[in-house]
C-alpha cells in the first residue's frame, strides 16, 4: 500500500533531496517528488531510465539489469532502463504487479536548451485507470473503485463508486449498519466488483482488515467530501440533478465518486468525456453471491485459480471481447428480477428458432472492440488503426441488423428489437471515417499516411510534391547524364546528406562548374546543384509540412468524432449483448439445454439436470432430478465418497444461477421460483494467509449462511462439521441443519457423512433423505452417480481408499481398527456407531437406537473372532453379522 503525501511534504522532500545534485538529477528529483508513490520513467535518448529505489524495484520485477551511473550527492546513482520502443510490455508487467508508473518525456528542444532538456510527465499508468489496448486484458474489466465511509452515532455508511475507465461505465452503491456488518458487506462487494485499484481516505483503516489484495491508494480525506462529490458528478454528467439516475438520497457514494473522478482525471491529464451516465445499484438488485460461493461455483476462475475449466470458459463462444466481458459480468450479476432473465430466454429461443447464430457469429468476428476504441477517442489516445478498424466494424452493422431483424416480428417489443435499434448505423460518423482514414493507415500519426486521398486538398498537394520527387529525380538523372556525358552518374537521397549527384572518381574531369561538392567517398564524389538544392528544400519541407498537416487533421478528426461517442457506446452495448446471447444460444443448441421457467411460487424442480462443466469433461454423465418445494425444503444427501454429492449440489446451484443469468440450462426441464441469494459451504480449505484454520473458515462461512439465509435462499452445505472432532462436528451439523429447516426455511442441499442426520426427517417433514448410489462389485465399488430416495446404507470409505491406491497393509489395518471401534461402540455409551443417535442434547433428538440383542451374544461372537486370521472379505462378513445381531 502506498501513501500520497500532501504537497507540503512533497516540497520538503524535494528541497532536502536536491542539494548537491547534478542539474539532471535535480530535474529528475523534482519530477519524482511529484510522483513519490509511482515508478518514474525518465526519458533519456532512446531509453526510459529509472533511478535509485525505482531502479531496484523495476530491475527486480522486470528482470532487467541494474547498473550505476556516476554519482550524485556523493551517492552512486542506481539505474535501470528499457528501450523507448518496447515500453508497453514492461508497463503491462508492472501494472499487473500492482505498480503505478509516471512517464516523463523530453518536451524541450535539445538544440535550444541550456542544461537538461525540459521534461514533463505526459502519461500516468495505474492498475485501475488503463485504457491502452496493450495493457488491458481483452476479456475482463479493470475497474477503479473508491470507498467512502461516514459514521454517525455508531452507524457506519459505506459508499462505493467504481469506474471502468476503458468502457466509461460508472456505478455507485451505498449500504449502512453497524461496523461489523458493513465490513462484511464491503468484503463481499469488493469480491464482486474485483477492482484493480482501490482509493481510500488516508485515515480510514478499520473496514479494510479483511481485504488487502488489490492495489490500494491512500488519498487525502478531503477528496471524499460529499457535497463536492455530488457537484463533480453533476459536472461530469452535464446534468442539473441526479434524480434521473436514481441517485437521490445517496451521501457517502457521492463522496466516493468525487475522489474517484478526481483521481481518474488526474491520471489521464484530461476530462473524461465518455463518462456520461451513472448506474446506482441497490442491495436487492442481484442474487447475492458471497465470496465463497463465487469461488466454489467456479464461475470465472477455478478453485485453484486457473482460467479454465470454468462456467465462463465453457460458455464463452463470444466473437468479440465486448461480448466476453459482458458474459463475465452477467455470470457474476444474476438479477433477481425474473423479467430480465425471461427477456434473455426469449431472445435465445428466437435466435435458435431462426437458426441465426452461425451467420451472426461470422459477422461479429469482423467487429473490433468498439467499446474500448470509443473510450480512446474520448481520451484522445486513439491510434490511426483504431479508427480504421472502427470504420470497418461499423460497416458490418447493416448486415447484423438484417440478421437480428429476421428473429422478431416487426412491432414486437423484445430484447432483440432493442438490440436491433441500438445497432443502427451511425451514418455521419461512418461517412467521416470512410472519407478521412486511409484504407490501411500507419500505426502512428507521426509516420504519416493516415489520411485518405481526397480528404484534404492541402495535404494532397503536399503529398504530391514529395511523391513526385521520384519522377523528378529520374528525369534529372537522365538530363544530367546527357549534359555531362557521364553514363554512370546517379541522383540519390539519404537521410543524413539529403539529395546528391554521385560521380565516380574516374569521371571527375567531366563534372560541370555548377556542381558543388557535398561529400567525398573513397571511390566517388557526391555533388549538389542549385536546381537539386531548390528541389530538396521544396520536397523536404513538403514532407514535414504534410506530417504537420496530418497531425493537425488528426486532432481535428478526434474532435469531430467526439459528438458521436454516446452513439458509439450504444452500439458497443448492443454488440456486446447480441454477441453474448449468440454465445449462450450456441452452447444451448450444441448441448441440448432447455429454457428454464421462472415462476412466482417457491419451488425448484429440475428434471434430468447435469453439471454444465463436468458433463463436458466425462463421457457418460448421469442426469439427476432435484425437487424442492414448500413441503420439501431440505435434502439430506448421503452416499459414498466420490459418489457425486458435490457435483449434484453444484449443478443445482449452477442451473439456478444460469436460469437467472438469462441462459438456457443443462436439464430437460427446470422450474424455479424466486431466489434472493445462493450460499455455498463446500470443501474445506485453510485460509492461512488470514490466520484462519480449516475449521474456522468452515464455521465463519456457516455463520454467514445462518445469519443471512432467508426462505428464498438456496443453500449448499457440504460436509459441515467435518473439520473438528466427531461429536462436536456431528452436534454442530445437526444444529445447523435444524436451524436451516426451522428458522431460515431456505431451500437447502445438505450433504453429510454423519448418518445420524438421516433421522432428521422423522421429526422434520420438510427434510428428505436422498442418496447417491453405489454397488459393491467383487472387492471394489462401482459408483452409479444416481440420486435416489432414502438414506445411503453404508459409506464405503475403505473401498474408496483402496481405489485411491492406499497400500493394502494400511487398508487391512484400517479394517481391523474399524471392527474394534464398532465393537467398542456397541459396548459404550455414548456410542461411536455412525448409525446410532447423536449425543447432542436436543429437544427433538431421536431416541438412541436400542440394541435388541443380548450383549452377551454379541460379545460371544466378538470374542470368537481372531482378526489376524481373517481375510478382509471374511472380516467384512463378520462385521455384517455383528451388525445384524446388534439391530
Ligand atoms: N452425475 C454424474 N455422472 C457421472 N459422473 C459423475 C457424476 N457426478 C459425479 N461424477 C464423477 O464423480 C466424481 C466425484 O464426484 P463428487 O466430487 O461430486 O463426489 P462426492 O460424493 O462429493 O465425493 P466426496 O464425498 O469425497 O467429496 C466427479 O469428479 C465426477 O467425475
Amino acid at each position: 500500500m502506498t501513501t500520497v503525501p500532501n504537497e507540503i511534504n512533497a516540497a520538503a522532500a524535494k528541497n532536502s533531496a536536491t542539494e548537491k545534485h547534478t542539474p539532471m538529477m535535480v530535474q529528475y528529483l523534482s519530477i519524482k517528488a511529484e510522483y513519490p508513490t509511482m515508478l518514474v520513467f525518465y526519458r533519456m535518448g532512446d531509453f526510459y531510465e529509472l533511478f535509485f529505489e525505482d531502479a531496484e524495484k523495476a530491475a527486480r520485477i522486470l528482470g532487467i539489469t541494474l547498473t550505476a551511473r556516476g554519482s550524485s550527492n556523493g551517492e552512486p546513482i542506481k539505474m535501470a532502463g528499457v528501450p523507448f520502443h518496447s515500453l508497453d510490455p514492461y508497463l503491462a508487467k508492472l501494472v499487473k504487479m500492482g505498480e503505478s508508473c509516471a512517464i516523463a518525456e523530453q518536451i524541450g528542444d535539445p538544440a535550444t536548451s541550456k542544461g537538461p532538456v525540459e521534461r514533463k510527465v505526459v502519461r500516468v499508468v495505474t492498475p485501475g485507470t488503463l485504457t491502452d489496448a496493450d495493457l488491458l486484458p481483452e476479456k475482463a474489466e479493470r475497474p477503479l473503485l473508491a470507498v467512502c465511509t461516514l459514521t454517525q452515532r455508531k452507524v457506519v455508511t459505506c459508499g462505493l463508486a467504481w469506474l471502468s475507465l476503458a468502457s466509461g461505465a460508472l456505478r455507485l452503491t451505498e449500504f449502512s449498519g453497524e461496523a461489523r456488518s458493513v465490513a462484511a458487506r464491503l468484503a463481499q462487494e469488493l469480491e464482486r466488483i474485483a477492482p484493480a485499484e482501490v482509493l481510500r481516505a488516508d485515515c480510514d483503516h478499520d473496514l479494510f482488515e479483511d481485504y488487502a489484495t488489490s492495489h490500494t491508494q491512500h488519498v487525502p480525506e478531503w477528496h471524499f467530501d460529499v457535497i463536492k462529490g455530488h457537484k463533480s458528478l453533476l459536472d461530469q454528467l452535464g446534468v442539473a440533478t441526479l434524480s434521473g439516475f436514481g441517485a437521490d438520497g445517496l451521501g457517502a457514494a457521492f463522496g466516493a465518486a468525487g475522489a474517484l473522478l478526481r483521481y481518474a482525471q488526474s491520471t489521464q491529464g484530461r476530462g473524461l468525456q465518455h463518462v456520461k451516465s451513472v448506474a446506482v445499484e441497490s442491495e436487492n438488485e442481484f442474487i447475492g453471491l458471497d465470496p465463497a460461493t463465487r469461488r466454489n461455483l467456479e464461475l470465472t476462475e477455478t478453485i485453484r485459480g486457473l482460467e479454465s475449466p470454468t462456467l465462463f470458459s465453457l460458455l464463452d463462444h463470444c466473437r468479440t471481447a465486448m461480448g466476453s466481458r459482458l458474459l463475465r459480468h452477467w455470470l457474476h450479476h444474476p438479477r433477481r428480477d425474473q423479467a430480465v432473465a425471461r427477456a434473455r430466454h426469449e431472445a435465445i429461443a428466437a435466435l435458435a428458432e431462426f437458426d441465426a447464430t452461425g451467420q451472426l457469429s461470422a459477422t461479429l468476428a469482423q467487429v473490433p472492440d468498439i467499446e474500448r476504441i470509443t473510450t480512446r477517442i474520448a481520451l484522445l489516445s486513439a491510434r490511426p488503426r483504431d479508427l480504421a478498424s472502427l470504420r470497418d466494424g461499423l460497416k458490418q452493422l447493416p448486415s447484423l441488423t438484417r440478421q437480428v431483424a429476421r428473429c422478431f416480428v416487426p412491432g414486437d417489443t423484445c430484447l432483440l428489437r432493442e438490440i436491433h435499434d441500438d445497432l443502427a448505423t451511425p451514418d455521419a460518423c461512418l461517412d467521416l471515417l470512410v472519407r478521412a482514414v486511409a484504407e490501411e493507415p500507419a500505426a502512428m500519426v507521426r509516420d504519416g499516411g493516415v489520411f485518405a486521398r481526397g480528404f484534404d486538398a492541402e495535404l494532397d498537394e503536399l503529398r504530391a510534391l514529395s511523391e513526385n520527387a521520384g519522377q523528378f529525380l529520374v528525369d534529372l538523372e537522365a538530363r544530367e547524364r546527357a549534359r555531362t556525358g557521364i553514363a554512370n552518374l546517379r541522383v540519390e537521397f539519404n537521410k543524413v546528406h539529403g539529395f546528391y549527384i554521385e560521380v565516380t572518381n574516374g569521371q571527375a574531369d567531366k563534372v560541370p562548374d555548377d556542381y558543388r561538392r557535398r561529400q567525398t567517398l573513397k571511390n566517388c564524389e557526391r555533388y549538389i546543384t542549385p536546381e537539386l538544392k531548390a528541389f530538396e528544400d521544396k520536397a523536404l519541407s513538403a514532407q514535414d509540412k504534410a506530417l504537420a498537416r496530418e497531425k493537425l487533421l488528426y486532432d481535428q478528426l478526434l474532435a469531430d468524432l467526439a459528438p458521436h461517442i454516446a452513439c458509439l457506446q450504444t452500439i458497443a452495448r448492443g454488440l456486446a449483448q447480441i454477441d453474448t446471447l449468440v454465445a449462450l444460444t450456441t452452447h444451448a443448441v450444441q448441448h441440448n439445454w432447455c429454457a428454464p421457467q421462472l415462476v412466482g411460487d417457491p419451488c425448484l424442480a429440475i428434471d434430468e439436470g447435469r453439471h454444465p462443466v463436468v458433463e463436458n469433461q466425462i463421457e457418460r454423465f448421469i442426469a439427476n432430478d432435484c425437487k424442492l418445494s414448500n413441503e420439501r425444503r431440505l435434502l439430506l444427501i448421503t452416499g459414498p465418497n466420490m459418489g457425486g454429492k458435490s457435483t449434484f449440489m453444484r449443478q443445482v446451484a449452477l442451473i439456478t444461477l444460469l436460469a437467472y443469468v438469462g441462459s438456457y440450462v443443462p436439464a430437460t426441464s427446470a422450474t424455479i421460483g424466486p431466489i434472493d441469494r445462493i450460499f455455498t459451504r463446500i470443501g474445506a480449505s485453510d485460509d492461512l494467509a488470514n490466520g484462519r484454520s480449516t475449521f474456522m473458515v468452515e464455521m465463519t462461512e456457516s455463520a454467514a449462511i445462518l445469519n443471512g439465509a432467508t426462505e428464498q435462499s438456496l443453500v449448499l452445505m457440504d460436509e459441515v462439521g467435518r473439520g473438528t472432532s466427531t461429536f462436536d462436528g456431528l452436534a454442530l451439523a445437526w444444529a445447523i441443519a435444524r436451524h436451516l429447516i426451522d428458522t431460515s426455511k431456505s431451500f437447502t442441499l445438505f450433504a453429510t457423512h454423519y448418518f445420524e442426520l438421516t433421522q432428521l426427517p422423522e421429526n422434520h417433514p420438510s427434510a428428505v433423505n436422498v442418496h447417491l448410489s453405489a454397488v459393491e462389485h467383487k472387492d471394489s465399488i462401482v459408483f452409479l452417480h444416481a440420486v435416489q430416495d432414502g438414506p445411503a446404507s453404508q459409506s464405503y470409505g475403505l473401498q474408496v481408499a483402496q481405489l485411491a491406491g492406499v497400500p493394502p497393509g494400511v487398508i487391512k489395518a484400517a479394517r481391523r481398527h474399524l471392527a474394534r471401534l464398532e465393537s467398542q461402540a456397541l459396548d459404550a455409551t455414548p456410542q461411536l456407531d455412525l448409525f446410532a443417535a447423536p449425543s447432542v442434547e436436543s429437544d427433538d433428538a431421536p431416541e438412541p437406537v436400542a440394541a435388541t440383542t443380548e450383549p452377551s451374544a454379541l460379545l460371544d461372537l466378538l470374542s470368537s473372532i481372531d482378526p489376524d486370521a481373517l481375510t478382509p472379505r471374511e472380516a467384512l462378513e463378520r462385521l455384517y453379522e455383528l451388525k445384524r445381531l446388534a439391530a
